[in-house]
């Protein structure tokens, strides 16, 4: 059988890691995708650098956008990142000339993939991004695959491992946000520039595509977007005597008739849902729908292994000949705004920072009351001498009514700085 020829551009951690996983299972993969796989040609920015692998009668392109060109591939592997500059050029080159695309690349997907779905659609050809979603869970084919039967109503996950183990990390030892990153940071486990991961961005990519294969392509700019960089150690342990962890989740919901709910934010997770399990640098993807019921897969979201796993799984579709769709049903529609999330009711966490004095709660339920938002449940910690950290558990309320009444809590004299509000995520169970 004429092998399928690849074109990989990137050779760093994904990179290197699918030649290796190419050559280590080379039988198999040729078993299972009916011909064999092989890169013929690769782009990296150094020629020279050791990569620990050999390159040897590989055919070399300084430039991604000229491998793309290359008449000699029959697909291109887009392994550099980013979501503009070589990474998109070389995305829109190789589907402009009707050659399969297959990506890791989360950012570019989230931002562009309306676009490029069209332009594939347009060019007869596809683009395919299991990698870019919880690295080696197979998030994508879970979806579009595995459920492409259902009507889901929610999607999304722990789709960050940096911050599932700084919030683990953070739980275990009692640490603050600052220490447990630095110290990641030390490891290698979190980027020098941490603010894609523990701002929320690398998730809410990555909650963008989900979104966009189970329901509608969203508009990126329109999700909330709430990273971990307020939670501390403080509330861990409030959430460990609640029944609950700290996760930061990002989630897509479809109510009857309205416009989709997504966001990504730290959550109050009950203890006994699955997703409350994962922990460390694992990643876990959950959907929910009127058929398959609740579904909850966990993993690896990143590294050389996982990662090269799910963008061979592609390439394995391509040599069978799969032709998938790039969003769920085939269509491809424009990109929606996602819904105001004002009405949104829940259970909320308010924790904040007080003097501990008379009169203080009585402060704090007075400006509940007066936005209408009922106490469940309160817990009192001391915090540093005249001081304590004061959690507050709210009845179901409009997600408006808690965000105004924690400006009222934020303006008493008696509170220091800035009340966190987590959502509690009940449904998760
Ligand atoms: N690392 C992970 O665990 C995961 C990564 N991803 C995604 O996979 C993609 C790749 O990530 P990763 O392997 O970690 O990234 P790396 O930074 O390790 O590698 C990037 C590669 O791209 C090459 N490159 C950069 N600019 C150019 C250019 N202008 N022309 C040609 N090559 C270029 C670099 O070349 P050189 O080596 O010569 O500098 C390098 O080989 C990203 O989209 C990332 O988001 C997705 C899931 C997990
Ligand atoms: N930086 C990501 C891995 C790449 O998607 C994470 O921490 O999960």
């Amino acid at each position: 059988m004429k092998p399928l020829r690849i074109g990989l551009a990137g050779l760093g951690t994904v990179g290197v890691g699918v030649i290796k996983l190419l050559r280590a299972h080379a039988e198999e993969l040729s078993a299972r995708g009916g011909r064999p796989v092989e890169v013929v040609a690769v782009s990296a920015r150094s020629r020279d650098r050791d990569r620990g692998i050999s390159l040897d009668g590989l055919r070399w392109h300084d430039d991604p956008v000229s491998l793309a060109q290359d008449t000699e591939i029959d697909v291109a592997v887009e392994l550099i990142g980013g979501s503009e500059g070589p990474a998109r050029l070389m995305v829109e080159a190789a589907l402009g000339r009707g050659i399969p695309v297959v990506t890791a690349n989360k950012a570019l997907v989230a931002l562009h993939g309306s676009a490029l779905a069209r332009l594939a659609a347009d060019n007869n050809t596809t683009l395919l991004f299991e990698a870019a979603v919880a690295g080696g869970i197979p998030a994508i084919k879970l979806v579009r695959e595995g459920l492409a039967a259902e009507r889901l109503d929610r999607v999304g996950g722990i789709l960050n491992g940096t911050c599932n183990y700084i919030l683990t990390e953070m739980r275990t030892s009692g640490r603050d946000f600052s220490d447990v990153l630095a110290e990641a940071q030390e490891k290698g486990y979190a980027e020098a520039e941490p603010s894609t991961d523990v701002d929320g961005w690398d998730a809410a990519h990555k909650l963008a595509i989900l979104a966009g294969i189970a329901f509608n392509p969203i508009r990126f700019e329109s999700l909330p977007v709430e990273g971990i960089r307020n939670v501390t150690a403080a509330d861990l342990r409030f959430a460990t005597e609640l029944g609950y962890r700290i996760k930061l989740l990002g989630l897509a919901r479809q109510h009857e008739g309205k416009a989709l709910e997504a966001w990504v934010r730290p959550c109050m997770v009950p203890v006994v849902a699955p997703i409350a399990g994962v922990e460390g640098v694992f990643n876990a993807v959950t959907t929910s729908g009127p058929f398959s019921g609740p579904i909850t897969i966990s993993g690896r979201g990143a590294g050389e292994g996982p990662t090269a796993s799910a963008v061979v799984a592609d390439l394995i579709d391509l040599a069978r000949g799969a032709s998938l769709p790039v969003w769920g049903v085939g269509a491809v529609s424009d990109a929606v705004e996602c819904g105001s999330l004002a009405d949104v009711e829940s259970a909320f966490y308010i924790r904040l920072d007080v003097a501990d004095r008379s009169g203080t709660m009585a402060d704090l339920t007075s400006v509940l009351r007066d936005h209408d938002v009922s106490v469940h449940f309160v817990s009192q910690h001391e915090a540093a001498s005249g001081r304590a950290y004061v959690a507050l558990v709210t009845h179901g309320v409009a997600e408006s009514a808690v965000r105004e009444a924690a400006k009222g809590l934020a303006a008493l004299p008696a509170v220091n700085g800035e009340p966190l509000v987590l959502k509690i995520e009940d449904s998760l169970r």
